[in-house]
């Protein structure tokens, strides 16, 4: 069974290069983490006190402003950053889906690519070889999978990207944005996909600014606020605290399927 536990978990960025005048400016601002400038090198506390409890089953939603901690603890989630203070405890296979281009290599070809992607996944090679077809054809790049990766368009290396995320099977799957820039067309098949996806992983945690690709793929939602876990429940009960009003509410009394009202929270 996979979970992940975090205990008073805080994670700190010293920037030793920073300068103190245009610190005063940023301590004005509206977004990002904490910075505290007493000593003499300013430490940014993009996560503070965080402690959480992520079990088998749960697809949580992760929202919040710019420079709120989501990227941050999506990494902490992942094992990838040490916490700073506190603890955690991740048991499963992570398949981190930060930046769809990590793991991608120019000079190679596309199905090079698919193979060197899918392992960075966590899947094996013999994995990835029963797959490979099934990933070409999903993408539609057509002869374009012999030619090096540099010579894709952006939204065909998402194409590329997306084939590749969405035919691993991951015990903990973590999502940042960045799903986006392919067109309408070929967007509606990757959903398809990305929801089979999501249904065989074993706990899913998706940061994205869209209600309606929330609604689709959780059900619970943590909002982060300025490093802090400002809360966290259901997804409908953290969104409309979030934005302040109810994006479900039209459909409320007469239909269980969500019509959203509005993208985002910015
Ligand atoms: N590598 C880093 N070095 C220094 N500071 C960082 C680093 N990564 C993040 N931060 C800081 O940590 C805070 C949280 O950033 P994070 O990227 O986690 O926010 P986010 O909620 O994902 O934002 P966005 O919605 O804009 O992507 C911000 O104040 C940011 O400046």
């Amino acid at each position: 069974m996979v979970s992940i536990d975090v205990w008073n978990a805080s994670v700190d960025f010293p920037i030793f290069d920073a300068k103190s005048r245009s610190l005063k400016k940023l301590a004005l601002g509206k977004v990002g983490g904490k910075i505290e400038s007493e000593g003499r090198v300013p430490i940014i506390e993009a996560l503070h006190d965080i402690t959480l409890s992520l079990k088998d089953g749960d697809r949580v939603g992760l929202v919040g402003h710019n420079g709120a901690g989501k990227s941050t603890l999506l990494r902490l989630l992942a094992g990838i950053y040490e916490p700073t203070r506190g603890h955690s405890r991740i048991i499963g296979k992570v398949a981190p889906v930060f930046d769809l281009g990590v793991g991608m290599d120019p000079e190679i070809s596309g199905y090079e690519n698919i193979m060197i992607r899918g392992l960075f996944l966590g899947m094996s090679r013999k994995q990835m070889e029963s797959r490979v077809d099934d990933i070409a054809q999903f993408t539609e790049l057509g002869d374009y999978l012999q030619m090096p990766l540099r010579t894709y368009s952006t939204g065909m290396r998402v194409r590329l990207a997306l084939g590749v995320v969405t035919s691993i099977n991951p015990e903990i799957l973590l999502l940042d944005e960045g799903i986006g820039a392919v067109d309408a067309a070929f967007m509606a098949k990757a959903r398809d996909r990305l929801k089979d996806l999501v249904a065989r992983s074993g706990l899913l945690v998706f940061a994205n600014h869209s209600d309606e690709f929330l609604a689709e793929f959780c059900d619970k939602a943590i909002w982060m606020d300025e490093g802090h876990v400002k809360m966290f429940g259901g997804l409908r009960e953290v969104l409309t605290a979030y934005k302040g009003f109810d994006p479900f509410e039209r459909t409320h009394q007469h239909d269980e399927t969500p019509v959203l009202s509005g993208n985002g929270g910015e």
